[in-house]
């Protein structure tokens, strides 16, 4: 399979991607695909290493958070019943560091610690949902087997947003849908800004959770793997002129915004089909009320996977430095627009960083007012899992 990727990207995987799809998959409880994809890994890494050898060039094997990885999970797998990728894993620790040897004798004192201890996880959606049309359709669109049709509508062009400066320095504009309407606005953000903005959250990033339940614990979850952190607008110029620079393209109001949350999603990182907005109205304060719209900052680019991708309009999005993707997230009438279900697709090469704004409903009676009807039959039907 990761040759198979190879072939039609014209890039390879190396040793250390299968391994850490593997673990994702692990984690994700996959056994039959960990399996594959660790035993691809570990016959990568035997490959590389005796290419090595055979060239006479010194190779640099696993470094040791790797091989305590490695060791972590063919202990695993062994408790599993998976005994052949246990001791394929096994082999190829002990190629490296055959030292270890002596811990295994030790039982579990000898082992490495584990990483993380995890108290709450919730597991990924429920079977019948990866078994629907509409998960199918999700996997069809990050795959990028999408099906432009009557799109003629769509543009790029010069916009002048909201602001009079916008004449000067006209946004450029691509739309992806007018009904719900989704748009990419090209080159918002420079190179210098966004590694300002990265640096700002490293030391901040955490595991990514979920809130199923208003008032509940946040957890981690399969489907939604990722790290992120939270910084506060006003602690930086830069975020200051991102909420500056989004109203001005759209001519929403950004005092109501959660704080901007920086995510990052490795090999095999992912998040499932969601909805920005809440279903809960004890999810927001009612003062603020839901998420009309989201933005979300590219703060990287992605080797291969990693799009942003909407089943239910055809839409993948592939992340490219400093754009921004816009949408609203419910209709004028400001109920909630169900079409709008989107997901961040699995990385399969590299890394994707991004930005999330969400800007909330009150105060946009002006910037965005209501129809003189109701408009919110067209989604419903997108409300129920099929
Ligand atoms: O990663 C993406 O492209 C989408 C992220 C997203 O939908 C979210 O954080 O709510
Ligand atoms: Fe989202």
């Amino acid at each position: 399979m990761a040759s198979n990727t190879a072939s039609i990207f014209s890039s390879d995987m190396s040793w250390q991607d299968c391994f850490e799809l593997g673990q994702q998959l692990f984690e994700m409880e996959d056994y039959n695909n960990t399996k594959v994809w660790l035993r691809e890994s570990m016959e990568r890494l035997r490959r590389h290493s005796s290419h090595a050898h055979s060239q006479q060039t010194p190779t640099s094997g696993p470094d040791t958070l790797t091989l305590n990885k490695m060791e972590a999970t063919a202990k695993s797998l062994f408790q599993l019943g998976d005994f052949d990728t246990a001791f394929e894993l096994s082999q190829r620790v002990l190629q490296f560091d055959p030292k270890r040897i002596r811990n295994w004798h030790l039982g579990d004192k000898g082992t490495a610690p584990p990483e993380d201890i995890d108290d709450g996880y919730l597991p990924k959606h429920t079977d019948s949902y990866n078994l629907s049309e509409e998960f199918a359709q999700y996997e069809k669109v990050c795959r990028g087997e999408v099906h432009p049709i009557a799109r003629q509508e769509l543009r790029c062009r010069y916009s002048r947003g909201s602001h009079p400066y916008r004449y000067l320095a006209p946004l450029k504009l691509e739309e992806h849908s007018l009904d719900p309407y989704v748009a990419t606005y090209h080159d918002m953000l420079s190179p210098r800004k966004i590694s300002q903005l990265r640096e700002m959250a490293v030391p901040r990033m955490r595991r990514s959770t979920v809130n199923p339940l208003p008032g509940g614990q946040h957890k981690k979850s399969a489907f939604r793997v990722s790290k992120n952190a939270w910084l506060a607008y006003e602690s930086h110029p830069t975020m200051v002129g991102m909420l500056r620079d989004l109203k001005e393209a759209t001519g929403l109001d950004t005092t109501y915004c959660e704080q901007l949350q920086v995510a990052n999603y490795g090999v095999g990182g992912h998040y499932e089909p969601h909805w920005d907005f809440f279903r809960d109205p004890n999810h927001y304060p009612e003062e603020e009320g839901n998420r009309i719209a989201t933005a979300i900052f590219y703060l990287s680019e992605v080797e291969q996977g990693g799009a942003t991708a909407f089943p239910f309009l055809d839409i993948a999005v592939k992340p490219q430095l400093g754009n921004v993707l816009f949408w609203y997230n419910l209709h004028r009438s400001l109920d909630k627009d169900y079409r709008t279900k989107h997901a961040g697709c699995p990385v399969l090469k590299g890394s994707k960083w991004i930005g999330n704004v969400w800007i909330h409903e009150v105060t946009q009676t002006f910037a965005r007012p209501c129809d003189v009807f109701r408009d919110h039959e067209v989604s419903l039907e997108y409300e129920i899992i099929k």
